[in-house]
């Protein structure tokens, strides 16, 4: 479970105003689960336990097994929907295996890293990718699946399309399927998220079980009741009201990855038609001590959702000394209570500040609360999309640079365009040049 505390957006939203959004919430909660909406094709995450049931955990179960007997690492080659979900789960909780990650970007930099990183290493490879086309991870997987022992690698791709498919079925090597109705970003309960969270040693079914608890909870039609419609209903008020940011804010570096998975759930679902929060992220205390300031007084356009994990954390206390640093009224405090009383000074300073703010409580930082969270998340965002009036599930917005990048790389099928993009980019020539 987790608890939501509201007291900080009032008088922005109180329970009165979310109450009088009662009829849209409805409405926008039975297109959602009714399947007649925008996208309802891509409702596939919406059962966590359908989307992925015993008999293929028992596969994703048996596959990690086998790799993690084999080898030392595993290299997970993916981008966005299809690399933040496993990355946010194995950074928050750990595991008692390596999993590196490959092609969430083209730096060579960062991939000849870690290529020396994994030198002497045995090598497990999964390639992620839906469509098997997108660029990055098929340049990095190139590159990795050289490197991996016999038999290990596996492909995590649609069951029949794309070129990820049809280079696996060459090869022989394993397959995981990703269903037509997952998307990337509402994928990480599924083979794509589940096999490298698997090999890290993380319980897939104790995660499972989490979004399973939310999504009963998430049934609920009184917004009263359910968080998910309370916080999908929040957010719109606010955004209606002339806010134009959502941070989401933690004060646990080990959910890093949590932020950035949400911002691609937020920003690729509703950023549309010219519209919706921006979603952003800050970690504190770290960015109070740079964001601090923005956020205290800088324009008023943001709101704040705090995720804060209430228990759980191990002891650490500070130890005596002479009060020449002046800490002696914190000896023997918890570095735990230390850091909860930042949040409370964090959220009251903002909120007088003008940043109305909203608390998602987690009791501890395991498993079961993580997969009730994302599903959390991931729920609220169908509905919020709904109520923004977009279709939640689509990204087509994302396309303009691939086009434009096969176009400048003259990607065959892409030579007309070619030429005129390079006359583009290369148009303002040597006067547009400042050299210093
Ligand atoms: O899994 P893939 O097909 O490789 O897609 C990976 C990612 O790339 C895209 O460009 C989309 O914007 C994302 O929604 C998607 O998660």
């Amino acid at each position: 479970m987790l608890t939501l505390d509201a007291a900080y957006l009032a008088p922005n939203v109180t329970p009165e105003l979310v109450a009088q959004q009662t009829d849209r919430l409805a409405l926008a909660h039975a297109t959602l689960t009714n399947g007649s909406g925008a996208g309802s094709d891509f409702l596939g995450w919406l059962d966590p336990a359908a989307m992925a049931d015993d008999a293929l955990l028992e596969e994703i179960e048996s596959i990690a097994d086998d790799l993690r007997a084999r080898t030392d690492v595993l290299v997970s080659v993916g981008i966005g929907g299809s690399y933040l979900g496993a990355r946010a789960v194995i950074e928050a909780l750990g595991g008692d295996r390596t999993v590196e990650f490959a092609g969430q970007n083209l730096s060579a930099h960062y991939h000849s890293a870690l290529l020396g990183r994994l030198k002497g290493k045995k090598l497990a490879v999964n390639a992620i990718s839906k469509s098997g086309t997108t660029t990055e991870p098929a340049v990095a997987f190139r590159i990795f699946r050289e490197l991996a022992e016999p038999g290990c690698i596996v492909a995590t791709t649609d069951k029949h399309k794309g070129a990820l498919r049809k280079v696996a079925s060459g090869a022989g090597w394993r397959t995981l399927p990703i269903e037509d109705s997952i998307g990337g970003r509402y994928s990480v309960l599924s083979p794509v998220g589940l096999l490298p969270i698997a090999y890290a040693g993380i319980d897939i079914r104790e995660l499972q079980r989490g979004a399973i608890a939310c999504a009963r909870a998430a049934a609920e039609p009184d917004p009263k009741k359910n968080p998910v419609l309370f916080y999908a209903a929040a957010r719109n008020l606010l955004y209606q009201q002339g806010f134009l940011i959502e941070a989401l804010a933690s004060f646990e570096p080990r959910l890093h990855y949590v932020l950035e998975w949400w911002k691609q759930l937020y920003g690729e679902s509703e950023g549309k038609n010219h519209m919706a929060l921006y979603p952003s992220s800050v970690e504190f205390t770290t960015d109070l001590h740079s964001m601090g300031q923005y956020f205290q007084e800088g324009r008023r356009a943001l709101i704040e959702t705090f995720v804060i994990v209430d228990g759980g954390e191990p002891s650490l206390t500070l130890p005596s000394g002479d009060n020449a640093d002046e800490l002696g009224y914190l000896v023997g405090e918890e570095l735990t209570a230390i850091n909860q009383a930042a949040y409370q000074a964090t959220a009251l300073a903002h909120r007088e500040g003008g940043v109305p703010s909203l608390t998602i409580h987690l009791p501890k930082l395991d498993a079961y609360h993580l997969g009730f969270l994302l599903y959390f998340f991931e729920r609220a965002c169908g509905i919020s999309g709904y109520l923004m009036g977009v279709n939640p599930f689509d990204q087509p917005g994302v396309e303009a640079y691939k086009k434009n990048m096969f176009g400048l790389l003259a990607k065959p099928g892409y030579e007309a365009l070619s030429g005129e993009l390079k006359a583009k980019v290369g148009a303002a020539g040597d006067a547009a040049l400042v050299r210093f």
